[in-house]
């Protein structure tokens, strides 16, 4: 095999060389080998149930191929390197859990989004978890991450501004800080922060940073002097509150090492707050795994009983700390170079047991049913918008095809809108699965629609929501201010991959990338020293796209009545605008029913069993 032998595979049969031990596609391994602190931290944020890895062949998919399973494994080693180098490792969470393949979204009726796939997620020996915005959408969805996921952490599953309403009772969903020492005895006090959120469930609250730390509580727990903070939380490190909270700890410990391990925005982000910090943002989907060292003093305790403290608890260390920050791309040869492993001794029982009980899920929610073949890939953002290879332009092609089967409105003229964010990942050609369809479309909204709006006004809507009305004005910063709180977060992922994209037109990217022999993936630029990408990469491409998308509206008079359809997501946005764009009537939710039992989690899969078989 060229490799030891010390194995066995994981079907049991050595030298069973199954996709699984070898990757589908050749992988570049990671340019060099981790730095690796008296503190370390490995990182995951935005996982959106997609736990059994990046499945498809073309790149940059196998880049993210690694599971769950392997992943644990990965955990699992890098605990005994840390265990070798005498080293703190912590494993931390930024949550959103829910809401982004089958494994999470497909379950029989009656079930809970994410409930099963959590099972996968409670065997990481997380040290510390913090709520997302996706854990609040739906109540029950949360009441899970109350009472089934958050018991499991012993007090490690932070919700720092995040409350549920019980029988009346407005109660955490885990709880707000941790205090708790490491293997190495660093005193660590712990928050898990959600940025502010509007779009949660009723019995659900989300207290802005502002008021959070300003609590009696916030400032009874940051008192003591540990030895360090980490901040966990769905929050991105830039362009966001935390400074709120860093300040805040600041102005009572101004020298105490403060990590902050951020998410929400799906990018891989760093910057440094002062230097005695470092804050992390490790991507989406299990396409990153982030890695922080931080050359921290020892534990104060230590440095007291060796006389070196002098009251402060950083004793004489009040120097800037030297970081290390890595984004990796999580696959098995990623995982075996930093472990120093090999196809046949990387595996753990443990790992293979957990990508066996997530290929066991699969199957239970029928993962691989086919509803046709997908004459080509469908991307968000590399091809341009409307183009035959849109993933945008797919759907609104797809809407009127599927939300009019057995409807009894179908020969009504109809506009039917969406938000493109509810698109969360492409379609490759192919056999278009369950899954593909869960990982395209995984949210569970419905379509409503406003019956007799008058076609001129009807098509006035899709322009005045994408903000490029008739004096072209950009839509108004309030409204963007409501969509970011809403959740609306695509415009900073896309502007991040728009930024890689062009910097490389700029460097001579086509030139470069041919001759270093480069796959697709991740190039990031961010504000730490050096190069934070583990792997180096080419960018793909870039086609900027609208936040609403609309069939194509009907060829009827100005004046004739039609169906206003659209996804129960941006109904108040939706109301607001048709008020906007006609003063006859004032519409309200009582103007508004349903179109058809049709989910968006259904609709490309109808379409797909109509279009692609
Ligand atoms: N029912 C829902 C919920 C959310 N969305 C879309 O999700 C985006 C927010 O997700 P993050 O992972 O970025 O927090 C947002 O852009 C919404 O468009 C939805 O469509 N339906």
């Amino acid at each position: 095999c060229g490799d030891d032998h010390t194995h066995d595979a994981r079907d049991g049969h050595d030298h069973a060389h199954t996709k699984r031990e070898f990757p589908s596609s050749p992988l570049a391994p990671p340019s060099r080998p981790l730095t690796w602190g008296a503190l370390n931290i490995l990182h995951t944020t935005d996982s959106h149930g997609w736990l059994l890895g990046h499945q498809k062949t073309s790149f940059p998919e196998p880049n993210y191929s690694g599971d769950f399973g392997d992943f644990a494994s990965f955990v699992s080693h890098m605990k005994e390197l840390a265990l070798k180098k005498d080293v703190d490792l912590l494993l931390v969470d930024s949550g959103d859990l829910h809401d982004g393949t089958g494994l999470s979204d497909g379950y029989a009726p009656g079930g809970v989004d994410a409930h099963a796939s959590n099972q996968f997620f409670k065997e990481l020996p997380y040290d510390v978890l913090a709520i997302g915005n996706h854990e609040l959408y739906i109540y029950n969805n949360t009441l899970d991450m109350h009472q089934n996921f958050a018991p499991r952490f012993n007090g490690r599953y932070l919700s720092s501004n995040v409350n549920i309403t019980i029988d009346g009772v407005s109660k955490p969903v885990g709880s707000r800080f941790a205090k708790f020492k490491t293997r190495k005895g660093r005193a660590v006090t712990a928050l898990g922060v959600l940025y502010d959120f509007t779009g949660n469930d009723k019995n659900t609250t989300v207290q802005p940073v502002e008021a959070m730390v300003k609590e009696a509580w916030f400032a009874a727990a940051i008192k003591d002097e540990p030895d360090l903070f980490l901040l966990a939380g769905h929050m991105p490190v830039s362009r966001d509150n935390w400074p709120l909270v860093f300040n805040a700890i600041r102005a009572v410990h101004p020298i105490t090492p403060i990590i902050i391990l951020g998410g929400h925005s799906h990018i891989r982000d760093c910057l440094q707050l002062d230097g005695r910090s470092m804050s992390l943002e490790s991507g989406r989907y299990m396409e990153t795994v982030g890695w922080m060292s931080a050359d921290l003093a020892a534990p104060k305790h230590e440095r007291r009983h060796e006389g070196e403290d002098h009251g402060s608890g950083q004793g004489s260390d009040t120097k800037n700390i030297t970081f290390s920050r890595r984004y990796l791309d999580p696959n098995r040869v990623t995982y075996e170079y930093h472990t120093g492993r090999g196809n046949f001794s990387f595996d753990t029982a443990w790992g293979r047991s957990i990508t066996k009980g997530l290929e066991k899920l699969a199957k239970t929610f029928d993962l691989s049913f086919e509803y046709g073949t997908a004459p080509h890939d469908f991307t968000i953002n590399q091809a341009p918008y409307p183009s035959n290879d849109s993933l945008l332009s797919l759907v609104e092609q797809a809407m009127p095809i599927a939300l009019t089967v057995n409807n009894t409105r179908a020969s009504t003229p109809n506009i039917m809108i969406t938000n493109s964010g509810s698109l969360r990942f492409d379609i490759y050609a192919g056999p278009f699965t369950k899954n593909d369809q869960l990982t395209a479309s995984p949210f569970a909204d419905s379509f409503l629609y406003i019956p007799n709006v008058p076609a001129v006004v009807a098509k006035a809507v899709l322009p005045a929501l994408n903000g490029a009305g008739a004096d072209e004005r950009r839509r108004d910063e309030s409204m963007e201010a409501e969509l970011w709180a809403r959740g609306y977060v695509g415009t900073r992922y896309r502007e991040w991959i728009e930024e890689m994209y062009r910097r490389d037109v700029v460097e001579g990217g086509e030139a470069r990338r041919a001759a270093a022999n480069l796959t697709l993936g991740y190039v990031t630029s961010d504000a730490c020293p050096g190069v934070g990408d583990d792997t180096p990469h080419a960018p793909l491409e870039f086609h900027s796209i609208p936040d609403f998308i609309a069939s194509a509206a009907p060829a009827v008079a100005d004046d004739a009545p039609i169906d206003l359809i659209f996804v129960d997501f941006i109904e108040t946005q939706l109301i607001g605008i048709v008020n906007s764009v006609q003063k006859d009537k004032v519409f309200t939710t009582a103007d508004v029913s349903q179109y058809t039992d049709i989910l968006a989690t259904e609709l490309l899969g109808i379409f797909a069993q109509q279009a692609w078989n």
